[in-house]
C-alpha cells in the first residue's frame, strides 16, 4: 500500500444498505494520512487488525499469540535416519547435550535446553530452546554449535524448522512411490522425503523402486536443493526447473507435495523483516498461482494417490480459500482427508470455515459486495462460499445477508499456530484423489462418444494420463528400452536434441561399452547384482573437449524410466540434475597400466560398495584411523604389515578401505556390508595408499570413531 495510491473504501461506493453493513471498516493504514511506515520492528498494525478480523485465535489468546511472534524461533534439527551414525548422534543428543546444556537453559528461564519433538517418530527431530542466533553467539553453546555445524555439513543432520517437517510425514511416502515435490527449493522437505523413501532399504539391498522429482521454477534456488540433497547419496532423485502449473502430465504420481510460494507470515519469528513488509495484498496476489499449482498437482496425481497442499502462511486466502476452491472444482473426485489420528502429539487447530477478504478498498464478506473496479484483485474463489453474482441471484436476500460459511469440511485442514508449541505458523491440507478430475471425465465422455466404434475400450487411468499428455503434446513411449541397443538409440536421440533447454545440458545415457566394461571388470561388479548398462548417464558439461566423459551418474530404474518417458515427450521436463555422481575420471598421469581411469566418488561409495568384489581392503581401527589422520601412508608403514602387503598387491588406482572389528576378518573375502559399515575411498599408488575423502568428512569420521571407541571402553 503505497503513498498516494489509495483507492476509495467500499463504504464510499454505491452499495445497498445490506452490503454496507457487511463491509467492515478499512484497516488503519487505509485511513488517509495515517502513515504505514512501521517504527518498531516487531509490529505492524495492518497485520494485527487483519488477523483479529479473521479470528484466527480467540480474543483471550491474542496477547500470547502476538507475544510469541515477537520472540525468535527456537532452532530445530533432524537426525538423518539413513546416516551411518544415526544411533550415535541420537545418543549424543540424549546423553550428552540434554544434560550439558541444561545449565544454560535454566539461566535463560527455560525448562529444557533441547528435547525431541514429541510428534516426530523415533526421536529423530529435535527442538532447542535457543534460537539459531543464540547458538551461534553464546560461548557455552559453542561445543553444541560446532557439533551441529559439522554433522550438518557431512549430512548426518539437517537444520529445518519444526513445522516444515510436517508435510512429508502427512504425505505417507512408501519406497515404491513416485513422488513429485512441485515447489521444492531450497529442498529441506525433498531431503526428508528421500530419507523416508530410503529408510527401509539397507545398503546392499536393492534400491527403492520409487523416486522423487524435485521441481522448482527458480534455478538458483534449485542449485541450493541440488547441493543440499547431494548428502543423501541417492540415485532416485531428479531435479527439474519447470513451472509447476505447466509440469508435463506424462507421469502419474503416487504422491504430490504442493508446498506453494506464499506470503510466509508463519515465518515471522525467523524472518522479522516480514513485520515491516506485511500487507494483505501479498496473500491476495498469490491466491491464483496457489490455485493453479494445486490443481495441476491434483491432475498429476494418480487415482488413489495423496497430495499435500501446504503453506507457511496463516492467511485464510492462501489456505482455506485455495482448498475450498479446488474441492469445489474437483467435486467428488477429491476428498479432504481427516488426519486427526496422525501424529497425535501434534497440537493443531481445525481449518477456518469463515473468513473475509481485504484489499486496499477495505473488507468484504462476500463477492457480491466487491465493486467491479476491485474485481481484478478480489476473486470469488477467495470467499468461503465461492459464489458468483449469478449464484447470489438464486438465493433469498435474507439468506444472502448472512455471514458466509464454507459448507466443505475445512475443519479437516491442519493449522499450526506459533503459541501452541513454540513453533512457526503453518497450514496443511491432505487431499485424496478418488477418481479422475471432472474436467478429465468430461473429455473422456466426449472422446468415448466420438470413438466408440473405432477404438478398443481403454482404462480410465490410461486415458487420464493420455488426456493430460495430449494437453502438453506428450505421447507415451512405444515401449520401455531396457536393452543396450535401446539405450544407444535413446542416447542418439537425446544427442540430436542437445539444445532442448537453453542453458541446461541434456542428460545423455552413457553408451561407451569400453568404459562400462572397464569399470565392471576393475571393480568386479556383476550385472545380476548391480546392472550398469542403461543406468549410467552423463551430461555435456561432464564431457571433455575431446569428447571423453569426465563424470558418470548412476540412475535407479525408476529414474531411468522417467528419463525415457521424458525423451519420448521431447524433453518437456527441464532436468537440472539427475541421479548420483558415482564415477569420476582421474587424470592420465595418475592412471597406470591395468588400472581403470574412473575412481568411485565418496557419494557413490555407499551405493556401489555392497556390489563390489574387487579393489577392497579391510583395515583394523589403528590403520584406518592413521589413514584418516595422515591421509597418505607408505605400504611398509602400516601398523599391521599384512595390511600393507595386501595394499601393495592390489591393482593400482581407485580402491575402498573397509573398517573391520578384528584381525581375523582381514582375511575375509567380503565383509557383509550393512548400515553400520564404515568405508572410505582411497587411491593405490606405486608405494603408498592415499585417502580420497575431503578434510571435513575425514575430521568427522575421526571424531565419530573416537566417540565410538570411548563408549566401548566405558562399557567394557
Ligand atoms: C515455500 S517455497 C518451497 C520450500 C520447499 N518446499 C522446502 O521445503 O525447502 C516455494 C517455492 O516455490 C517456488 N515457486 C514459485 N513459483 C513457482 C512455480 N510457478 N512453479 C514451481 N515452483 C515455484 C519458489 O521458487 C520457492 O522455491
Amino acid at each position: 500500500m503505497g503513498w498516494g495510491r489509495r483507492r476509495k473504501g467500499p463504504s464510499t461506493t454505491n452499495q445497498s444498505e445490506d452490503s454496507k453493513e457487511k463491509v467492515v471498516k478499512p484497516l488503519k493504514s487505509d485511513v488517509p494520512f495515517d502513515s504505514n511506515i512501521q517504527t518498531r520492528t516487531y509490529s505492524n498494525v495492518d497485520f494485527e487488525e487483519y488477523y483479529k478480523e479473521q479470528r484466527i485465535v480467540r480474543t483471550e489468546e491474542w496477547d500470547s499469540f502476538m507475544e510469541i511472534l515477537r520472540k525468535p524461533l527456537p532452532a530445530a534439527f533432524r537426525v538423518n535416519s539413513n546416516g551411518q551414525f544415526c544411533d550415535e548422534i541420537r545418543s549424543i543428543l540424549e546423553n550428552d547435550f540434554v544434560k550439558s546444556l541444561q545449565a544454560e537453559a535454566i539461566e535463560s528461564g527455560e525448562l529444557e535446553a533441547i528435547k525431541p519433538l514429541p510428534w516426530y517418530p523415533k526421536k529423530l527431530a529435535w527442538h532447542s530452546n535457543f534460537s539459531r542466533k543464540e547458538i551461534r553467539k553464546n560461548q557455552t553453546l559453542e561445543r553444541f554449535h560446532e557439533f551441529l555445524k559439522l554433522e550438518t555439513e557431512v549430512g548426518n543432520m539437517t537444520r529445518q524448522e519444526a513445522v516444515s517437517m510436517l508435510p512429508p510425514l502427512f504425505l505417507d511416502v512408501h519406497p515404491d512411490h513416485f513422488v513429485l515435490d512441485m515447489c521444492a527449493a531450497p529442498g529441506s522437505k525433498t531431503f526428508q522425503l528421500l530419507e523416508i523413501m530410503h529408510e527401509s532399504s539397507e545398503p546392499g539391498s536393492s534400491l527403492p523402486n520409487g523416486m522423487v522429482v524435485a521441481n522448482d521454477v527458480d534455478y538458483k534456488r534449485s542449485n541450493l536443493l541440488i547441493h543440499q540433497t547431494k548428502r543423501t547419496c541417492t540415485t532416485n532423485l531428479m531435479v527439474s526447473n519447470n513451472e509447476g502449473q505447466h509440469f508435463p502430465n506424462k507421469i502419474a504420481f503416487d504422491r504430490v507435495l504442493c508446498d506453494v510460494p506464499c506470503s510466509g507470515d508463519g515465518t515471522l519469528r525467523k524472518a522479522p523483516d516480514i513485520w515491516r513488509r506485511w500487507n494483505s495484498g501479498s496473500g491476495n496476489g498469490l491466491h491464483s498461482l496457489q490455485v493453479v499449482l494445486a490443481m495441476r498437482g491434483l491432475s498429476l496425481l494418480r487415482v488413489g494417490g495423496r497430495m499435500i497442499y501446504s503453506t507457511c502462511s496463516m492467511n485464510p486466502i492462501e489456505n482455506e480459500a485455495v482448498v475450498a476452491h479446488i474441492l469445489r472444482r474437483c467435486g467428488c473426485s477429491v476428498e479432504l482427508v481427516d488426519v486427526s489420528d496422525m501424529l497425535p502429539q501434534l497440537i493443531r487447530r481445525p481449518g477456518l470455515k469463515k473468513w473475509k477478504v481485504h484489499d486496499r478498498g477495505g473488507w468484504y464478506t462476500s463477492y457480491k459486495d466487491v465493486p467491479k473496479s476491485q474485481r481484478d484483485g478480489v476473486l470469488k474463489s477467495m470467499f468461503p462460499s465461492g459464489k458468483s453474482d449469478k449464484d447470489y441471484e438464486d438465493i433469498a436476500s435474507d439468506e444472502s445477508a448472512e455471514e458466509e460459511v464454507c459448507d466443505l469440511p475445512l475443519e479437516r485442514c491442519v493449522r499450526i499456530l506459533p503459541h501452541d508449541q513454540n513453533t512457526g505458523g503453518f497450514f496443511i491440507a491432505v487431499l485424496h484423489k478418488v477418481s479422475p478430475l471432472p474436467e478429465i471425465q468430461e473429455k473422456l465422455i466426449q472422446r468415448r462418444n466420438r470413438n466408440s466404434s473405432e477404438k478398443p475400450q481403454e482404462s480410465v487411468e490410461e486415458i487420464v494420463v493420455e488426456e493430460a499428455s495430449s494437453e502438453n503434446g506428450l505421447k507415451p513411449p512405444e515401449k520401455e528400452s531396457t536393452s543396450k541397443e535401446g539405450t544407444i538409440e535413446l542416447a542418439q536421440e537425446l544427442d540430436n536434441k542437445r539444445k532442448a533447454w537453453k542453458g541446461l545440458d541434456p542428460v545423455v545415457f552413457l553408451r561407451d561399452e569400453a568404459v562400462i566394461d572397464g569399470i565392471k571388470t576393475f571393480y568386479g561388479i556383476r550385472d545380476e547384482s548391480f546392472p550398469l548398462h542403461g543406468h549410467l548417464v552423463t551430461r555435456n558439461s561432464d564431457t571433455s573437449s575431446k569428447g571423453s566423459v569426465k563424470r558418470i551418474y548412476y540412475v535407479s530404474s525408476s529414474v531411468k524410466h522417467v528419463l525415457e518417458l521424458n525423451s519420448a515427450a521431447e524433453h518437456k521436463i527441464k532436468i537440472a540434475s539427475v541421479g548420483l555422481k558415482m564415477f569420476e575420471k582421474q587424470s592420465a598421469k595418475e592412471c597406470e597400466a591395468n588400472s581403470c581411469s574412473f575412481r568411485i566418488t565418496s557419494e557413490g561409495l555407499p551405493v556401489i560398495l555392497p556390489h563390489m568384489t574387487k579393489q577392497i581392503l579391510y583395515a583394523t581401527m589403528v590403520d584406518f584411523k592413521n589413514l584418516l589422520q595422515y591421509k597418505s601412508i607408505k605400504f611398509h608403514d602400516f601398523v599391521l604389515p599384512e595390511f600393507g602387503h595386501k595394499a601393495a598387491e592390489l591393482a593400482p588406482g581407485s580402491c575402498v578401505v573397509v573398517l573391520v572389528d578384528g584381525i581375523q576378518k582381514l582375511e575375509s573375502e567380503a565383509v557383509r556390508v550393512n548400515s553400520s559399515t564404515i568405508a572410505i575411498g582411497c587411491w593405490k599408488g606405486k608405494a603408498s595408499l592415499t585417502v580420497m575423502v575431503n578434510a571435513v568428512d575425514c575430521h568427522q569420521l575421526v571424531q565419530r570413531l573416537s566417540d565410538r571407541q570411548m563408549s566401548m571402553n566405558l562399557t567394557t
